[in-house]
């Protein structure tokens, strides 16, 4: 809109009117004027037929403001009848006429003589339109009469809104936009061109790329113009800012015909960025293979497909190949990798992930030798931000990898047996109990020892000792299933740990199975050795489910099957872990009870089946509890043997006992001797001789008034030593007797062997003797054999009179038993007659 001839807030553009039709439309006008007064009439006729055939509507206003003429095209662009239009004035079709406006038309008119506006019409139906009004004033025959020409405009509006749209459009692009003529000068330019380049729209429209562009000549452009293609072409070039600035540019260009003339838009976009960048990254891409080039460590790039896209020459050397043979190839195809499979699972995870990742990577060298690689596989991103490819970086840790596993060996593995230790043992445990409890599956631990093992060691050597161990761990582990677990706990102690079994039975025939094993012969060097076993079992969930508890509960069961004879099988019970804390209990009390002299011993006749004799007596120890009462040695005989406590006890018991023995003996009296019981234990401290004859000493007692008892036990486990110990006494002249014959293995062979002068019988035997024919055989068959021997026969537990009658007449020399008398307190024995003729 021109501010020059109308007030910017009405909204409505004025425009110059041309001078030609000016002149043209007042002597149209002054002609309608004339021919209304009477001109001829064919001329009259004439301008009528051009003014209706005229493109623009006319209107002629009186001097009274009302319309005097309208052509046909004024009615036609109204929808009026002309009659109806005749008589109007301008305010009846034009909405924007205000009297403001009128009054400043009017003012124009009274001026100029003219006046062009843009305004609205409004047509009979009420619609507007915008038009171009051009009206003129002149005075015809003393009348002022003003003629306006009117044009609907409502095309170039349209045209000219969506000329500002394309280029409010081209204006928001942030690349220069320059529209070239087929001069090759910048005919438009956007408002990012002027930026980039600081020039102003003025300065640069006429302006031709040589004047912004110092790579290009005006005759490559008009060369380019004239020879390109519609297809677009891009190229790199720089620009010249109106500082002289130069920065480089790509550009777009495309050349186009429009009525018959040649234009070249081009498109310039600002690529100094990205040039940075690509500078930096090519300064990264040296960098990094001056640094790859040189590593120590294996540098490789993979693509998406596994195929090698680099390699660094210490890959190639480490590999013992070339970049030619390497490059293009996968890891599954070269070189020949133990675990390659992972190796390209591995570099999908990072191309899937874009997160970087380590594993260890193992294959043969040349020479055969496993080589562990430590390989950090790094995503490497792409302009997209998709990961273009996948760098390995690998580091040589073979060394390393082997101290590592000799340290988790040395850890977790016994150095003799190889067998897992008490550690991994725990750990896996733990680890199939907690997935027992998820699956509810049941599970067995077990604890073994060997019965003899100490005896191989202290007798054949510790090799011997070693070798046993190593065809223990070797028998035992061929037992169990592979995911089993034997491990060795220490010394000969062995525990078993059986995920997924069915039931307890299971455990049972393994047990057993582990027993015949163990049982078969060991070679130990040129020796062939028996050795047995002792398994504890405990159940989980049944037992428990703490891992701790188990082994406590499995340790506990293997004590009871010691106690039970050995080269047995024995469950676990709620029973056994009472009586194990029973038997804590005990111990600590039975440390203090010598001191507080809870001790003391009672003496049960012998008697000589013969005459009735008293002639002898067993020293029992009883435990005066404080609480408890009296304690029965069964009570607490194992526990002073387990913890060693017997040792002390037992010296205790040959002081006492001989010191008795001496009372019972001597000038006048007939020999009364005192059978002691001795426990194995007290063989193994291997002072037993020496003690026993300082004890003789101190008491003054004879050797020939005390006996000493062992279990037949003694001479299977403890052979050699046990001999010489027994022998030692024999030469003091003291009399050895085997108690509890024929409970344990009555293996009569061994008895020969050794300086024995007396077999007791068991009391199981005596006391069926004569009830049953068995006892009795057997009974008759110890007592023959025993003779045979030259050994004198003792029969314990003899509670009738009808048994000591079976015994008399069957041999046997001397009964024991509640017949005769109860253990009893040394002052109570002694008011005891000399003979149980009479009194029974
Ligand atoms: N039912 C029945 N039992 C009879 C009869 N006659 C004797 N007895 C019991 O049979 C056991 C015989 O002792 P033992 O076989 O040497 O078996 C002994 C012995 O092995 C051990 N013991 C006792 N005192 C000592 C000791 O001073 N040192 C060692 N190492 N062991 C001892 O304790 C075991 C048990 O001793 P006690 O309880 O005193 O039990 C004694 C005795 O009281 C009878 O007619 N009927």
């Amino acid at each position: 809109m021109s501010s020059e001839c109308y007030p910017e807030e009405s909204g409505i553009a004025a425009v110059k009117p041309a001078a030609e039709k000016q002149g043209e439309v007042a002597e149209m006008s002054a002609e309608v004027g004339a021919i209304r007064r009477g001109s001829p009439m064919h001329e009259l006729h004439l301008k009528e037929f051009i003014l209706d055939n005229a493109r623009e509507a006319v209107y002629l206003i009186g001097s009274d403001r009302r319309f005097v003429y309208v052509n046909d095209e004024a009615c036609h662009s109204l929808g009026y009848a002309r009659e109806e239009l005749l008589g109007k004035t301008p305010e009846d079709i034009d909405p924007d006429i205000t009297p403001e406006l009128g009054r400043w038309i009017r003012a124009q008119l009274a001026e100029r003589g003219s006046v062009t506006i843009e305004t609205r019409h409004r047509r009979h139906d009420g619609s507007t339109f915008p038009v171009e009004m051009q009206g003129t004033l002149f005075e015809y025959q003393g009348q002022m009469v003003n003629v306006a020409f009117v044009r609907d405009i409502t095309g170039r509006r349209r045209q000219k809104s969506q000329l500002e749209l394309l280029e409010h459009a081209v204006n928001l692009t942030s690349d220069g936009v320059f529209l070239m003529d087929e001069n090759v000068r910048f005919v438009y330019v956007n408002e990012a061109a002027c930026r980039s380049l600081g020039f102003s729209r003025e300065e640069l429209l006429g302006k031709t790329p040589p004047d912004i562009d110092p790579d290009i000549t005006l005759e490559a452009c008009l060369d380019m113009l004239h020879a390109a293609t519609a297809e677009p072409g891009r190229f790199e070039s720089r620009h010249r800012a109106k500082d002289g600035r130069i920065f480089p540019v790509e550009l777009t260009a495309v050349i186009f015909e429009q009525d018959s003339r040649r234009f070249a838009l081009t498109m310039a976009r600002d690529i100094t960025e990205r040039k940075r960048m690509e500078d930096k990254l090519a300064a990264r891409e040296r960098e990094f293979r001056t640094l790859a080039e040189n590593s120590p460590d294996t540098i490789a790039r993979y693509g998406r497909d596994h195929r090698r896209l680099y390699v660094n020459p210490a890959y190639a050397a480490q590999v013992d190949s070339s970049a030619d043979v390497l490059l293009g190839k996968m890891p599954t195809e070269c070189p020949v990798y133990a675990n390659a499979a992972e190796y390209e699972a591995r570099i999908d995870e990072v191309f899937a992930s874009g997160n970087e990742t380590e594993f260890e990577l193992k294959w043969a060298n040349r020479d055969g030798q496993e080589v562990c690689i430590l390989l950090r596989l790094t995503p490497e991103f792409g302009k997209d931000g998709e990961v273009a490819s996948v760098l390995a970086v690998g580091r040589d840790i073979t060394e390393l990898s082997a101290s590592r596993l000799k340290i988790h060996q040395m850890a977790f593995y016994d150095a003799l047996t190889s067998l897992p230790n008490r550690a991994l043992f725990g750990d896996r445990l733990r680890q199939i109990l907690a997935e027992a409890s998820w699956h509810g599956q049941l599970a067995g631990v077990m604890m073994l020892d060997l019965d003899r093992f100490k005896t191989v060691n202290d007798t054949m050597g510790h090799p011997a000792g070693d070798e046993l161990l190593r065809e223990t761990a070797s028998r035992l582990s061929s037992c169990v299933r592979s995911y089993d677990t034997v491990a060795r706990l220490g010394g000969d102690e062995f525990a078993i740990l059986l995920p997924e079994i069915r039931s307890g039975d299971d455990l049972g025939r393994l047990a057993a199975k582990m027993l015949d094993a163990i049982n078969r012969p060991f070679v130990l060097g040129d020796k062939e050795v028996f050795v047995s076993c002792s398994i504890g079992i405990t159940l989980y969930p049944a037992d428990s489910t703490e891992s701790d508890d188990l082994l406590k509960f499995a340790d506990s069961a293997l004590y009871s099957a010691k106690r039970s004879g050995r080269n047995k099988f024995c469950f676990y019970s709620r029973q056994l872990t009472e009586s194990a804390n029973e038997r804590l209990m005990l111990e600590s009390e039975l440390r203090r009870a010598i001191e507080r002299k809870e001790l003391e011993l009672y003496y049960q006749p012998k008697v000589r089946l013969e005459d009735g004799a008293l002639i002898g007596s067993e020293a029992l120890l009883r435990w005066k509890h404080r609480q408890r009462g009296v304690v029965s040695p069964d009570k607490f005989i194992g526990i002073a043997e387990d913890s060693g406590l017997i040792v002390e006890i037992g010296e205790w018991v040959l002081h006492e006992a001989c010191r008795v023995a001496c009372a019972w003996n001597g000038a006048g009296k007939p020999l009364h001797k005192v059978a002691i019981n001795l426990s194995a234990r007290q063989f193994q401290t291997g002072d037993l001789v020496r003690t026993l004859r300082g004890v003789l000493e101190a008491t003054g007692c004879y050797p020939e008034w005390i006996e000493l008892e062992i279990t037949e036990s003694l001479l299977l486990d403890e052979e050699s030593e046990v001999l010489e110990m027994l022998k030692a006494f024999r030469s003091l002249g003291i009399s050895i007797a085997i108690d509890d014959f024929g409970t344990g293995y009555s293996a009569l062979s061994y008895l020969a062997r050794f300086p024995i002068d007396t077999l007791k019988i068991d009391q199981s035997f005596i006391r069926n003797v004569t009830t049953d024919r068995y006892s009795a055989e057997l009974v008759k068959a110890i007592v023959t054999i025993a003779h045979c021997l030259e050994y004198q026969v003792v029969a314990e537990g003899v509670e009738t009179e009808e048994q000591a009658a079976f015994l008399k007449t069957h041999g046997c020399e001397i009964a024991q038993g509640y017949l005769y008398g109860r253990p009893m307190p040394q002052q109570e024995f002694e008011c005891l007659p000399l003979s149980f003729n009479e009194t029974i």
